[in-house]
């Protein structure tokens, strides 16, 4: 069985061309002119891309005495429906002193019954021990060559410098990239708890404790770690002008440094917590916090610029009911917002629309950079022949208000509800299969979804850790006739 995208335009990170695309086995056979196939697809008027991958999601996390309520069933169906063909999830372990494997089997358990995209893994390191010094190399080898660290929520899942630094340089040895959630865990438990006893109780609390500095400086001290450890570091949900300004700089220091705003951070600010509706504005409560228009600004000029690589999710969807285990104090509303549908939607309309990035800097920024950082590329991120045939047919013309009471998404409210956005999927393909038809409803079928490994980084790693040994501090040899006498 054969199938061509027929009559479209192909966009890719570097080229705009028409060309029919003929899908065999779940991959690209063929791109040319009048190809034919089984089964058509119209792209007529349409272009073809690369399928979204988002590469920060929390499904199903257990978070703040309680689990996101976005179900690996239902999150993977919301982001093919948006054009996302791939999403990345954090494994979190129940334990600092390891267990990593375990919790990598408890999240296998959830995502291959339940995921309708394909998906993978970074593993979460919340503490150091020899255990999950061991365990970091298993991970590696079962095809997960990422490794986050938390810099924040004091208490639970931060960890501190020192084993930041020992997890650094262990990804470093294993050819693994270490990421980091960039907060000054100390600095915001100590301006929560001075916002709570001042008696600010509500959401706008959860930004008043969360400043942009708080972020640039934590933003500078991971990369400075990452230097001292000769490996690259990978900046989650960076925010504001302070981070961004940390990566730039180490970046044109010859660093290997890469950054990942969000769409809500690109497209929502900070007067959303100012919301006199109580619900409303813990809905939005998320770390880092929206920020003002000059932090969005800022984001915007990395993705033009390449300063900044990838937009995300962060995708970490608690209902209603749950957001208010915080009505006594924000510091105890689950953070975390969604976005999954709507990342690709949102970002056409308000970046490639308004001219702020290009068609081909969509694609970079949605698919082609992360599935280079992620190193599967051109397996995923490529409209190549042997590429896996996971493309969006993408409507330029069509248009829809974001709404909670349409969304496939099983949360009771959207943080971009009432945008109107144009651009937006008319199919979408994963591995050739046809899994997202606008005007039908029929959800793909959960546990269709397959895991992608990846491979440890040989060239990045390897040029680092060449390059930091030949420029290594040594010990100086010196003559006995230049050294002190008789002491
Ligand atoms: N971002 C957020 O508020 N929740 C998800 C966990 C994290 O990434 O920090
Ligand atoms: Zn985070
Ligand atoms: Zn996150």
């Amino acid at each position: 069985m054969s199938t061509v995208i027929k009559g479209g335009t192909i966009v890719t990170a570097d080229r705009t061309y028409e060309s029919d695309v003929l899908v065999e086995g779940g991959r690209i056979a063929a791109i040319g002119p009048n190809l034919s196939g089984d089964t058509v697809v119209d792209a007529e008027g349409a272009f073809v891309m690369p399928g979204g991958i988002d590469p920060h999601t929390h499904l199903e996390m257990p978070f703040m005495g309680t689990t996101a309520a976005e179900t690996w069933a239902s999150g993977t169906y919301a982001a093919l429906s948006g054009g996302t063909t791939m999403v990345v999830d954090f494994v979190i372990p129940a334990r600092t002193d390891g267990g990593l494997l375990d919790a990598l089997a408890a999240w296998e358990e959830k995502a291959t019954r339940q995921a309708c995209s394909d998906y993978s893994y970074h593993m979460c390191v919340t503490g150091w021990s020899q255990t999950v010094f061991d365990e970091m190399e298993q991970i590696v080898a079962r095809g997960i060559n990422t490794f986050k660290h938390f810099m924040a929520y004091k208490g639970a899942l931060m960890v501190n410098d020192d084993e930041m630094f020992a997890s650094f340089q262990r990804c470093a040895a294993l050819g693994a990239l270490p990421l980091v959630h960039a907060e000054n865990g100390d600095i915001v438990a100590a301006l929560q708890k001075k916002f709570m006893d001042a008696g600010v109780t509500g959401p706008e609390g959860h930004a008043y404790s969360r400043p942009p500095e708080v972020e640039g400086e934590a933003t500078n001290r991971a990369i400075m770690i990452a230097d001292a450890a000769g490996v690259p570091v990978y900046i989650v949900h960076t925010s504001s002008e302070q981070a961004h300004e940390a990566i730039r700089r180490a970046r044109q220091k010859g660093m290997r440094v890469y950054g990942e705003p969000l769409v809500q951070h690109l497209t929502l600010d900070e007067t959303e917590y100012f919301n006199r509706d109580w619900d409303y504005a813990a809905r939005r409560v998320m770390s880092p916090p929206f920020r003002d228009k000059s932090h969005q600004d800022s984001l915007w000029a990395g993705l033009s610029a390449g300063s900044l690589q990838v937009v995300a999710t962060d995708h970490c969807a608690f209902t209603t009911e749950q957001k208010r285990f915080g009505l006594k104090g924000f510091p105890a509303i689950p953070n975390g917002t969604g976005g999954l549908e709507d990342r690709m939607p949102v970002l056409w309309t308000k970046g490639v629309k308004t001219g702020r990035i290009t068609m081909n800097e969509f694609v970079a920024v949605t698919s082609t950079n992360i599935a280079k950082i992620l190193n599967v590329y051109p397996r995923k991120g490529a409209i190549e022949v042997g590429a896996d045939a996971d493309v969006v047919v993408w409507d330029p013309d069509k248009s829809k208000t974001i709404s909670a009471a349409t969304q496939r998404s099983i949360i009771d409210y959207n943080v971009f509800e009432g945008f109107e956005v144009t651009g937006l999927p008319r199919y979408t393909l994963s591995r050739g299969e046809i899994v997202f038809a606008d005007g039908k409803n029929d959800a793909p079928r959960p546990g269709r979804g397959q895991f992608v490994p990846r491979k440890p980084f040989g060239a990045v790693n390897k040029a680092l850790s060449v390059w930091k040994d030949i420029t290594a501090p040594r010990m100086i040899e010196r003559k006995p006739e230049y050294m002190p006498i008789g002491v």
